[in-house]
């Protein structure tokens, strides 16, 4: 089993991304985070870039003392000299030096010809040498560069003293298979490649940063580069946590793997998402808040059974507490029924499929069903004996400029439906008028309360009403996306409580 080294640039590549500025002391704990992840080296930032990068690669030397620090340089001796200066002080240290090599870069960018960019590495890395035993040597856009230069570069940067040459796919143009194939290339006509670290280091343009990394593995890669979260320039890097467990679970097929400690996984992806402000997708492999969620019946039912029926990684083996069963209009009775052992119900099986059936409605109406909603849904619609009223339907006519009209219908117990209408100072004061029109039952309403359950646009909304009747004082309480629909259920079940309380048997229709 080989072990495939890992040379995180977060906090230079990552930091390229727009928008992203990380300060001193940030660097800082994300590389102290990044330590405890347990990757080989820690690219610190680019210390000619600014004096406060500088300052941030010089910090990150001072504190880290397991990994190797990097910092990157042009081949430009200024460039070299500062980020010796940064280093210094560094348990383990390493100059990361780049040139591009292919003909877009020499001719656009570098208005070089190929003689001058070999001979401009050469002496870069012999430069390098005199203050670093590690040197680390990019041919940035080395995938678009002519194999047979790109070689020629590779032997002269080895002869020169890089102990790490590195093959980036600057632009993220490579598909695996291609990519794969160049390190191929490259052992086969450099052979001193396997004396030192061959690198990768993929960018995501087209999706493929990840494949990448691990075609280069298959194809004789021992340092893979890349970043927590898949942060950096453009559309980002390859996400090292992807890598590393694409590795891991794939062992079998890759026979390679890392030295990190998964379990920090999460912990480091959070730590980068917030000291960056960028937001980790839900859908995003590994870390994503969905990575290990089941939503749909029939694989929340696979997973309860079985949970490697749907998961291939175990959630508590990178640093999540636990996988998921979230619920919505696609899970099934298994996971609910678990949700309300979750939540401390223990209902029989028939009042499980009436709880089931108001949930659906529920998923319906809402996007995503909370714990409250769950709580508040089986709280207002469950296991109660038959009432003597059910709210049907609710129908409200409102104008600024009209009286509001409410029309209710409601089935008595024996299944008979009364459906009366009226008017009212307001919707509720409609509604509850054609309520007591439809029940016959002559209450006063004493007190009204709405509240709101759970959070968001489509929070479920909760209303409290008091009603009386002579001595008899009782509430009611409705739950339902839509406030006037809350209102009229509570006052149905106190209308309902106040019979109950009266000891009078549920109503029946004229008809029977
Ligand atoms: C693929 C990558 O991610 S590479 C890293 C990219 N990261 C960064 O660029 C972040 C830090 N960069 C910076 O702060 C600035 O670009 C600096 C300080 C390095 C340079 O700033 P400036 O001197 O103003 O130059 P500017 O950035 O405008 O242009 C880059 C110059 O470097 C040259 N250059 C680019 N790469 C290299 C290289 N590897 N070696 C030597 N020279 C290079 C360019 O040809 C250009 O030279 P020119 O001025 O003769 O045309
Ligand atoms: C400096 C090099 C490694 C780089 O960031 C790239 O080529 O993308």
């Amino acid at each position: 089993m080989r072990t495939i080294e890992i040379f995180d640039t977060t906090l230079r590549d990552g930091e390229q991304s727009p928008g992203v500025n990380i300060s001193t002391n940030e660097k800082v704990e994300i590389a102290l985070q990044l330590e405890k992840l347990g990757v080989n080296r820690i690219e610190a930032g680019f210390a000619a870039a600014s004096p406060g990068d500088q300052k941030s690669v010089a910090e990150v030397a001072k504190r880290v003392k397991n990994a190797t620090v990097v910092s990157l340089a042009r081949a430009v001796k200024d460039d070299m000299d500062k980020a010796y200066e940064a280093l210094r002080n560094a348990q383990n240290a390493s100059l990361h030096v780049f040139l591009a090599t292919s003909p877009i870069h020499r001719q656009f960018k570098l208005n070089m010809s190929k003689e001058e960019v070999l001979a401009r590495a050469v002496e870069a890395v012999t430069y390098a040498k005199k203050y670093f035993t590690e040197v680390q040597f990019s041919a940035e856009d080395a995938a678009r560069t002519e194999i047979d230069f790109l070689a020629e570069v590779v032997e002269a940067v080895i002869k020169a003293g890089a102990t790490t040459v590195n093959i980036p796919d600057t632009v993220g143009y490579m598909t695996p298979y291609q990519y794969g194939n160049i390190f191929r290339e490259l052992k086969k006509r450099v052979p001193s490649t396997d004396l030192i670290r061959l690198s990768c280091h993929c960018h995501d343009d087209l999706g493929m940063a990840v494949a990448n990394s691990l075609a280069a593995v298959e194809g004789g890669a021992t340092q893979v580069e890349g970043t927590i979260n898949g942060i950096g320039e453009r559309a980002g890097n390859a996400a090292l946590e992807e890598v590393a467990l694409a590795l891991e679970t794939r062992k079998d097929y890759y026979q390679a793997t890392t030295k990190l400690n998964l379990k920090e996984i999460a912990r480091t992806s959070q730590l980068v998402s917030r000291l960056t402000g960028m937001i980790v997708p839900g859908n995003k492999a590994v870390v994503g808040a969905n990575a290990f969620a089941h939503e749909s019946g029939i694989h929340q039912d696979g997973v309860l059974k079985e949970v490697t029926t749907y998961e291939i990684i175990r959630p508590e083996s990178v640093g999540f507490k636990s996988n998921k069963l979230v619920l919505g209009k696609h899970s099934g009775r298994h996971a609910f029924k678990e949700k309300l052992v979750d939540l401390g119900y223990h209902l029989e099986q028939e009042e499980v499929n009436v709880a089931f059936a108001a949930f659906k409605v529920l998923c319906d109406k809402k996007k995503e069903i909370t714990d409250d909603d769950i709580l508040a849904l089986v709280d207002s619609k469950m296991v109660r004996g038959p009432e003597a009223f059910q709210l049907e339907s609710v129908q409200l006519a409102y104008g600024n400029i009209s009286v509001p009209t409410a029309s209710v219908r409601l089935v008595r117990a024996d299944g008979s439906v009364c459906e009366e209408a009226a008017c009212g100072n307001g919707s509720v004061d409609s509604i509850y008028k054609a309520i007591d029109r439809a029940t016959g039952e002559e209450v006063s309403l004493v007190d009204y309360k709405i509240l709101s359950v759970t959070h968001g646009q489509d929070a479920l909304g909760e209303v409290f009403v008091r009603l009386q009747q002579g001595d008899l004082i009782v509430t009611g309480r409705g739950v339902s996306t839509d406030v006037l629909e809350a209102s009229a259920i509570a006052y149905v079940r106190a209308v309902n409580k106040i019979m109950e309380r009266r000891g009078e048997p549920t109503p029946v229709s004229a008809t029977i």
